[in-house]
């Protein structure tokens, strides 16, 4: 019996001793609490994230690493994009529904899916290509082709592509990280959204194009990067479509890089073939009278209706006339303040707009001051999967005018009805 006597009481007084603390507690806490806030500077205090990750194993929620690997992967990228446009037929595809794909689009997704895989692996990623169209005897030829352009695309700077895990294994790997792309998307989770080339039609004709890489945590855009190669360097160059001064190519500089990260603000810095420039911070223009505005929108027609941007514009008392231009180089120019509003008015009423052409804009315009809303007025939902199935067209422009576009823009779709 003395073998029990003794756990019993040892029991017994480690129950009381808990008992005791927990009444305690409560009462400690905020003191300790209180007392830690005048010892610590705030930086000081951890914030606990779960990281899926295995490369990075730092609480943290600075997103310093997703960014660093975004801006390099979207930079290379850009740099294939470049050399197909300079040095190769474009080897256009059309896709089921008769929009056109190129060897550019498939391989800035192979480059940047393979930057991610390496520092991210656990993350699931959303890219629009797919690499059906490269496989087998009939996809030999594209297949050749766009392996060539990934294997001798790399940045001039060792340590960078250090970072991004260097090239791509073999042609056939480089199919397989293609389809990774295939996530179903959703509003849980750490999830990639990537367009390799947004606004191809631009790419194709010489126009604006970008290359849109953005992270998404529960369905909320954390980190969003554009690289637009055919945009102007400065800042303060006017707003116009087309190419950007090319010169600069010759120094390793051209076009633009745009970021942002959910809290810290968006920056833009120039394209280079090597590492990363230095990046400034970036602003919406301050717009007391919104009929002064420039506003852009689509060079396509059949993705923007241009009738309703003029009837809204004129509602406005808007006189200037809209700057069209292809891709998500709109949201970056009027985050930089070369433009202020962006309308993108539906055509057809079955066209769901799809994540990779909205998320990196979307939090490079909020971060530069602006507002962003489907033309009802309500926050883009990336939550819902692959397409912003909820929302139809944008309208983009700083905050202080925003609900008087909108006005606008109700009043002349409803009257369509
Ligand atoms: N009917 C439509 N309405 C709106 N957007 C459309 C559309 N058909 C295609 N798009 C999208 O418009 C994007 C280009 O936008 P913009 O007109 O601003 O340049 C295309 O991206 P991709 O070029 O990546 O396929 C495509 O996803
Ligand atoms: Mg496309
Ligand atoms: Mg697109
Ligand atoms: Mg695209």
């Amino acid at each position: 019996m003395v073998t029990w006597k003794r756990p019993l009481t040892l029991t017994a007084l480690t129950v009381s001793l808990l008992v005791l603390a927990a009444s305690v507690l409560p009462t400690l806490l905020p003191r300790l609490r209180l007392l830690s806030q005048h010892l610590l500077p705030s930086a000081a205090i951890p914030v606990a994230v779960t990281r899926q990750h295995s490369t990075s194993t730092m609480a943290s929620t600075s997103y310093d690493h997703e960014l660093h690997v975004a801006l390099l992967a979207v930079q290379r990228a850009t740099l294939l994009t470049k050399s197909v446009f300079h040095n190769h037929a474009k080897g256009t595809l059309n896709k089921s529904d008769a929009s056109p794909v190129t060897i550019g689009d498939f391989g800035a997704q192979a480059l940047i899916i393979s930057a991610l895989q390496h520092n991210f692996p656990n993350d699931e990623i959303v890219a629009e290509e797919e690499a059906k169209d490269l496989r087998g005897d009939s996809g030999k030829e594209v297949r050749e082709t766009v392996w060539n352009l990934v294997r001798h695309t790399q940045l001039g700077d060792g340590k960078a592509e250090e970072v991004l895990g260097g090239s791509v294994k073999s042609a056939d790997a480089m199919l397989d990280i293609i389809d990774k792309g295939d996530s179903q998307g959703g509003g849980k989770g750490r999830i990639w959204a990537i367009d390799p080339i947004d606004g191809t039609k631009g790419f194709l004709r010489g126009g604006q194009y970008a290359v849109c890489l953005a992270l998404m945590v529960d369905g909320d855009v954390k980190v969003g990067v554009l690289g637009c190669p055919n945009l102007p360097v400065s800042d303060s160059e006017p707003l116009k479509e087309g190419i950007g001064k090319d010169a600069s190519d010759e120094e390793g500089k051209f076009g633009v890089l745009f970021s942002a990260v959910e809290g810290q603000g968006a920056r833009s810095r120039g394209l280079s073939k090597s590492g990363l420039q230095q990046a400034h911070e970036i602003h919406m223009k301050p717009l007391e009278n919104v009929a002064d505005a420039t506003f852009c929108e689509s060079v396509e027609a059949g993705h923007s209706s241009q009738g309703d941007a003029a009837a809204i514009a004129s509602k406005l008392g808007i006189t200037k006339s809209s700057v069209r231009m292809d891709s998500q180089a709109k949201y970056g120019s009027i985050a930089r303040g070369a433009g202020d509003l962006y309308l993108r008015l539906p055509v057809r009423k079955d066209y769901v707009e799809k994540i990779w052409d909205h998320a990196a804009g979307d939090l490079i315009v909020r971060e530069a001051g602006g507002m962003v809303t489907d033309v009802e007025g309500n926050r883009l939902n990336f939550k819902l999967g692959r397409t912003l199935k909820e929302n139809k067209g944008v309208i983009a422009a700083p905050k202080n005018v925003h609900s008087k576009v909108i006005e606008a823009v109700k009043e002349v779709l409803g009257a369509k009805q």
